[in-house]
């Protein structure tokens, strides 16, 4: 073991998706700063999650074939190359340390052996697919969305388990280049914590796209078969695939970090719990243990596990290193799924509300002069307020480019709008936009 004090360092990050924008701003705010990363900097994200889906989601909506998507799909992830981002980071005066960091000890990270002091520790370690439950699975050909978006292969039966984000999503990739997609979700519908009408019409649009939706059923039991495998399901019935895919969910990636030895609770479903400064909570104990420096960012902190919503506790986290107390707040993060149409919902969700009563309006985008001009006859729009505030609190849609049309709710949300100045605002035509108009006034008359 070297001495910790041969590389010290100001600010330890563990983890380089968030975490490498963290140790970049830092690096230039004049700390110094060490990222310390197992696998590729820039996190899952640009090579694994968010953009290679995309990207094939744009090519299933233009109608390429998959060998031109994977293509253009492996040139928008790099081909898995980190060396331009790890190079930026060296540029920003950043020390890249390749390999598993875990806490040795209060006030020092290991890392192969060799041991790193701080000031400063951030945890941004991301989170991990959940494999459910299900007896057999480790038997039968599975993959998770980190394979199903850097292989090559189109598979002809595919079973998607779970209809979140992720099995929503890849169920459409897979289904629009032609694989016999059979998605299976426990709930009644897809995307069960959002109002119930994004899960009716995203369900309609995947059945258009091909696939066969098994709602209100889980999987019981996976085996091997001669063709392929099969799925045996809650409901008595089976499928018979090539493959499937896990979309089962995700949980922060807490294990193996050390961070007992700094008296921080670090739950594996809940991840690191951090106040509003995202500083990680620690014990009683943990105080004494040098704790107190603990930062978390992005998907372990389980607060919403989205990029944007890392992106924004980055600048949470900087902003507190460097001494200029910043406080977060969560009230209006989008949750969109990239789905044709797209699903986006910010704020309190009807199924989970617990405060105020809210009130409801909606708007089938269908009516709209875009919808006629788009030839498009599916989607709407939900606003959710506060009555007794006069203020938007959440919102729901299903729409051709709802992730763009809906940031002015997202802003009318985040800055507690009054209704009366929403009903004033003005929307080109023809757009989706149009849409909200009517809700806003149902609920302004209704105040
Ligand atoms: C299929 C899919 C599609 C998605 N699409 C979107 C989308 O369109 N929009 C969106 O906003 N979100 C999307 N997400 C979610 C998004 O990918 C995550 O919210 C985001 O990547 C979280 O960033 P992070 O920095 O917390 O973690 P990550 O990006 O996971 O980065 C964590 C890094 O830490 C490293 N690490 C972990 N433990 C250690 C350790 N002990 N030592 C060293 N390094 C370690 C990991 O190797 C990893 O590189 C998607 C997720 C999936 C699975
Ligand atoms: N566009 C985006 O922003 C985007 C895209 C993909 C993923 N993500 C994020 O990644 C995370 C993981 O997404 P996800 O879709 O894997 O998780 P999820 O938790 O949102 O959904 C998983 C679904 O699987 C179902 N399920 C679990 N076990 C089952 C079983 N045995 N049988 C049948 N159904 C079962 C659950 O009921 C649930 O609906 C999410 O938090 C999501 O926000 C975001």
């Amino acid at each position: 073991m070297t001495d910790a004090q041969d590389k010290r360092y100001d600010v330890l990050v563990l983890g380089g998706g968030a975490g490498k924008n963290i140790a970049a701003d830092l690096a230039r705010a004049g700390r110094s700063v060490a990222l310390v990363e197992k696998r590729l900097v820039g996190g899952e994200c640009p090579y694994f999650a968010c953009m290679p889906s995309k990207s094939l989601l744009h090519s299933a909506r233009q109608g390429e074939t998959w060998e031109h998507a994977v293509a253009r799909r492996d040139e928008v992830t790099r081909h898995l190359d980190d060396a331009p981002t790890a190079a930026e980071m060296a540029e920003a005066g950043v020390t890249v340390v390749r390999g598993h960091g875990r806490v040795a000890r209060p006030g020092v990270v290991e890392v192969d052996g060799v041991e790193y002091g701080y000031t400063d520790l951030v945890i941004a370690t991301g989170s991990e697919p959940v494999v459910p439950g299900v007896e057999g699975i480790g038997d039968v050909p599975t993959w998770t969305s980190d394979e199903a978006l850097t292989r090559p292969e189109l598979p002809r039966r595919l079973i998607v388990l779970g209809g979140g984000p992720v099995g929503c999503e890849l169920s459409q990739i897979y289904a629009a280049f032609g694989t016999q997609v059979t998605l299976v979700e426990a709930a009644d519908r897809l995307l069960a914590s959002e109002a119930p009408f994004i899960g009716d019409v995203l369900g309609d649009v995947l059945r258009r796209t091909g696939a066969d939706l098994r709602l209100g059923v889980g999987a019981t039991s996976a085996e091997r078969t001669e063709t392929g495998l099969r799925l045996r399901l809650s409901d008595g019935n089976h499928i018979d695939a090539d493959r499937i895919l896990i979309a089962a969910g995700r949980r922060p990636r807490v294990a193996d970090l050390g961070l007992e030895r700094l008296g921080i609770e670090a739950d594996s479903e809940k991840g690191i719990a951090v106040d509003v400064t995202c500083k990680a909570a620690v014990t009683d104990s943990g105080v004494d243990a040098g704790g107190t420096n603990v930062w978390a960012a992005g998907d372990v902190t389980g607060v919403a596990p989205y990029t944007h919503a890392a992106n924004y506790q980055w600048r949470v986290v900087v902003s507190n290193v460097l001494g200029k107390r910043r406080e977060a707040d969560y009230r209006a993060v989008p949750r969109a799924v990239y789905t044709t149409p797209t699903a986006y919902a910010v704020g309190v969700s009807p199924v989970s509300a617990t405060g105020p009563e809210l009130m409801a309006a909606g708007y089938d985008l269908v009516n709209t002069p875009r919808a006629t001009v788009e030839n498009d006859d599916r989607g709407r729009v939900e606003l959710y307020a506060d009555r007794a505030r006069g203020v938007l609190v959440g919102a729901a849609a299903v729409g051709l480019y709802a992730e763009e049309w809906m940031s002015e709710i997202t802003l009318a949300i985040r800055a507690e709008t009054p209704l009366s100045i929403l009903t004033e605002v003005i929307h080109a035509f023809p757009t989706y936009g149009e849409a909200i108009e009517p809700a806003l006034r149902e609920l302004a008359e209704r105040l």
